[in-house]
């Protein structure tokens, strides 16, 4: 960052990203946006014009008692007709310009929804739900107000500004050079107001956003919250960041109230009380009637459009803001594309997982996995077990691309992880994760995961994962709707379903995370049926905690601290006499 910008406002820091965000947005509307501004100035045009009109009403016909009729009808009507045609053509761009303000919303909504998906997983590890979903929503709107009225209000502001200090200069450059050099005192008013009211408004902005995050919080952690006896400490600290809330936005518009608009308003009577003074220092002719009346009307004309810009100072800020946090999240570098090449077919005999010297950190120096070595044939049933915090969904994540590993290799079927495809990966890939994670959606719609999968596919994998039974139990089969995250089926189906949707991908590798540590030995069984079926044809890695799981894999991996321990068949296994997967099964055994 360059040294002064430090010094300025979060909201001038923001501007450059915001305005480079709105032109990505609007840019196939731009066409609008240069219509937009030609009638605008059509419609100031006219504006100005109206005055004009009416001093050559006052100096060619009221003052010298020259009452041609039709002129003077002509020219009050012109005065009547120019105001009405210019209020018209603004309303009609005001229309224009939300029409684009909208669309580029929608098109700004969309582009951070489909960079969010693809995001590294990495990102969501420092993620706040619900400031995420505030960016998509709240900050997405901001940027429609700073198009509408931001936009809108300066653009047509500035127009009509720039219009009248022509016409001004026109009947007396002297006269307007005088209200020029006290326009800056509006400047002094806006830059007091701004330091007054900015804290107030960053602090109103980051405590709505706060507001969203302890809401979804609360939401999503709603059993543990009320099983905790939390709710009236949830609701205090609710109610306090409510209250931060409000005193915050109290303190904005007292900046409003009490600073800019009165201040405002007598600048309007000083500039009012100079012209006309200036006016009565001068030998009044005739002629100077209609230029009074025609500078009179100026001044509103100038100071209204003044006090509008500056009244978007604040919206503009937020909106500024608001933009400037949705660019830096498109710039959230995305996981990366992996454009690379399929698998080779050629090398399905050898190992399907292949790793070797594997190390991995989430933080430098506080390395995770050490220097792990793997072979994982083709077709095999392979289980990971460990102590809490050994390391093996960290192995899950970097088998899944969640994360890359500093040191060391991943192949599958003999092709470096980082060089296949991402369609291709998620294809040979499945995942069975512990919380099964359903869409609010139906059975169906649930397994096919919106890829378009055949009803044939859908039923083949439910029969797969032994759920087509209890599916076709549900009052509307495959189309019975589930509830939110699958309220409506037990957590032993909720897996089910998750490994009947694993398998309609028709995966090569399966990975499952402790896919049974949450169901019911029945429901284990069934699970372990269904995986029995697929060995042979599909590579099964499974972590597990409870170790009947994989008490039959061909081989068990044991992790102790990020490195292998012990490996081999579970007999094997049980012979190392004092071994880490010996305690830990002679415990599980008394356990139970
Ligand atoms: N996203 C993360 N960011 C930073 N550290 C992490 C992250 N996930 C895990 N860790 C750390 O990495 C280590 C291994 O965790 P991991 O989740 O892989 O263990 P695990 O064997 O799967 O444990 P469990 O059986 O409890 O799920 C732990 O010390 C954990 O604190």
């Amino acid at each position: 960052m360059h040294p002064e910008s430090t010094s300025k406002t979060p909201a001038a820091q923001a501007f450059r990203p915001a305005l480079a965000l709105l032109q990505r947005a609007a840019r196939p509307d731009l066409h609008h946006l240069w219509r937009a501004i030609i009638w605008l100035v059509l419609a100031a045009l006219l504006e100005v014009l109206g005055p004009i009109m009416g001093k050559a009403l006052i100096d060619e016909h009221l003052l010298p008692h020259h009452l041609d009729w039709p002129r003077m009808a002509a020219l009050l009507a012109g005065v009547v007709l120019t105001g009405w045609i210019a209020s018209g053509l603004r309303y009609l761009q005001l229309v224009r310009l939300s029409g684009l303000a909208m669309r580029s919303v929608m098109r700004l909504r969309e582009m951070v929804y489909s960079h969010v998906l693809q995001l590294p997983m990495a990102y969501f590890d420092r993620a706040i739900t619900g400031q995420l979903v505030s960016r998509v929503t709240n900050d997405t709107e901001a940027v429609k107000t700073l198009y509408i009225q931001v936009l809108f209000v300066m653009l047509d502001s500035s127009i009509v500004l720039i219009g009248t200090v022509a016409a001004m200069a026109w009947l007396d450059w002297h006269l307007m050079l005088i209200v020029l050099a006290l326009l800056p005192m509006v400047l002094l008013i806006v830059w007091l107001y701004q330091r007054w009211s900015a804290p107030a408004v960053t602090r109103a902005r980051a405590l709505r956003s706060d507001i969203n995050a302890q809401m979804a919080e609360s939401i999503a952690g709603m059993s543990v919250l009320q099983a905790s006896n939390a709710e009236r400490r949830f609701g205090q600290r609710f109610a306090r960041t409510n209250q931060d809330h409000y005193h915050a936005r109290l303190a904005e518009l007292r900046a409003n109230a009490w600073l800019l608009r009165p201040a405002l308003d007598l600048f309007n009577i000083i500039l009012l009380a100079a012209v006309i003074f200036l006016f009565g220092q001068r030998p009044m002719t005739a002629a100077e009637v209609g230029v009074l009346y025609a500078f009179i009307s100026y001044l509103a004309r100038v100071i209204e459009p003044l006090i509008q810009i500056t009244m978007q100072f604040s919206q503009l800020q937020q909106s500024v803001v608001a933009s400037a946090r949705v660019a830096t999240l498109l710039d959230e570098t995305r996981a990366d594309d992996h454009a690379g090449s399929a698998p080779s077919a050629a090398a399905t005999d050898g190992a399907a997982v292949s790793i070797e010297h594997l190390s991995f950190a989430y933080h430098p120096g506080t390395t995770v996995l050490h220097d792990l070595s793997l072979q994982i044939a083709s077709g095999s049933y392979i289980g990971i077990v460990g102590h809490t915090g050994s390391g093996k969904s960290t192995l899950l994540a970097l088998l899944l691309r969640y994360y890359t590993a500093q040191q060391g290799s991943i192949r599958l079927y003999g092709t470096p992880l980082a060089s296949i495809a991402n369609q291709r990966f998620r294809a040979e890939v499945g995942l069975v994760p512990q919380d099964p994670f359903l869409l609010a959606a139906s059975a169906r719609e649930n397994i096919d995961m919106g890829r378009g999968l055949s009803d044939a596919a859908i039923e083949a994998a439910a029969r797969a994962a032994h759920a087509h039974d209890f599916i076709c139990a549900l009052d509307q089969g495959y189309d019975s709707p589930l509830g939110e995250g699958g309220s409506r089926l037990s957590v032993g189906q909720k897996q089910l379903l998750a490994i009947a949707r694993a398998l309609a991908g028709q995966p090569r590798i399966l990975l499952l995370d402790e896919a049974t540590s949450h169901i019911d030995s029945q429901t284990e069984q069934i699970v372990q049926t269904a995986l029995d079926a697929l060995r042979g044809r599909v590579t099964v890695i499974a972590i597990a905690h409870r170790l009947s799981t994989i008490r039959d894999a061909d081989r068990i991996i044991v992790l102790n601290h990020g490195r292998i321990a012990e490996q081999g068949a579970h007999e094997q296994l049980m012979q190392i006499n004092d071994g880490i997967y010996q305690r830990l099964y002679l415990l599980q055994q008394l356990a139970a």
